[in-house]
């Protein structure tokens, strides 16, 4: 099959990668050619680490390389694809713009995919002349070592989408889970709250950063504490969903002034180096502020 992932970024690199792993022939699209080598670089790095840890082998590696074609031309990527999976950032115009351009590029068959972590398929399929073709593919971060992906069901979805969405998570050795389109889906609504609580604890002295993360890690079997979590996927990006939320479900969503604060400062998690920890050659190295003497 012929896949097109529309933005390099962090997403969407990993989202090529699985594609082409599963034998599939990708075309990698992002808007300046620094982007799409960045995302290249991405995958070849991911790949690496994965020979270096016996889990492919040069060869394959090599092999998953050669599907994976670099662009910055929309009608290169999507001319001939069977699918298009956007992973540009979540913002409902550009998502819109993106579909609709999309639509005018590619062939009638195509399914256009979203892998939005929280905006409305339903709304993003009606720039669409024919809608029943979208849906959404909510992969995870590492798209490459994360397991799961969302199938985002919009109220235009036809069946043929989603029996394609299905077989397509399937093929890429992914477990699927199917959500009606409502906000948050299954995941970000409930990651999310637990996120935006425990920075209301901090907030509130119950206990460090680093220490809500173990108790939940210890407590709970969480592989990562919900701090943390939001250090890895972004506080800005933590933010953007809880306003969303908040607007879409109500108040139960509001988010805390301290995530409100870090994103003022651009302490935006590992991306920026900092967050409410310190990030050093992308590992932990410290709690960030008052609370930085205590931690490990
Ligand atoms: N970061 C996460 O943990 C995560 C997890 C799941 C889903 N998502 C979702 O994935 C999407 C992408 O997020 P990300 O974290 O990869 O963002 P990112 O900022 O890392 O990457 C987005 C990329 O899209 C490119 N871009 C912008 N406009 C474009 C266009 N018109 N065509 C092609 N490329 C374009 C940007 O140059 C950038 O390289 C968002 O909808 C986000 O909500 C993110």
């Amino acid at each position: 099959m012929q896949i097109a992932v529309l933005g390099a970024g962090s997403m969407g690199h990993g989202i090529a990668q699985v594609s082409a792993m599963a034998g599939h022939d990708v075309v990698l699209r992002d808007i300046e050619a620094e982007f799409v080598e960045s995302g290249l670089e991405g995958i070849r790095e991911n790949l690496q680490g994965g020979v270096d840890r016996d889990k492919l082998t040069g060869t394959e590696m090599e092999e998953t390389i050669a599907r994976i074609e670099g662009t910055t031309d929309l009608a290169d990527a999507v001319s001939d694809a069977d699918l298009v999976v956007e992973a540009v950032p979540e913002d409902m115009d550009l998502k819109q713009d993106v579909f609709s351009d999309v639509e005018d590029a590619a062939s009638e068959e195509a399914i256009i995919a979203s892998n939005t972590s929280s905006l409305s398929v339903t709304e993003m399929a009606s720039a669409l002349e024919h809608p029943e073709r979208a849906v959404g593919l909510h992969f995870f971060n590492p798209p490459h070592l994360m397991d799961l992906v969302e199938i985002v069901v919009a109220e235009q979805t036809d069946e043929r989408t989603e029996e394609f969405a299905v077989d397509y998570v399937r093929d890429v050795e992914k477990e699927d889970v199917v959500v009606r389109d409502s906000a948050g889906f299954a995941t970000s609504r409930l990651g999310l709250v637990t996120g935006l609580e425990a920075i209301r604890m901090v907030e509130e002295g119950v206990a460090s950063p680093a220490d809500i993360d173990e108790a939940m890690k210890l407590g709970y079997g969480y592989p990562m504490g919900p701090i943390e979590l939001g250090d890895h996927v972004g506080l800005d990006v933590r933010l953007h969903i809880a306003e969303h939320l908040r607007e879409e479900l109500g108040e139960r969503f509001r988010p805390p002034q301290a995530l409100r604060r870090k994103v003022r400062a651009g302490k935006l998690g590992k991306k920026s180096g900092e967050g409410f920890y310190v990030w050093e050659d992308g590992e932990r190295a410290g709690m960030s502020g008052q609370w930085g003497e205590d931690d490990e």
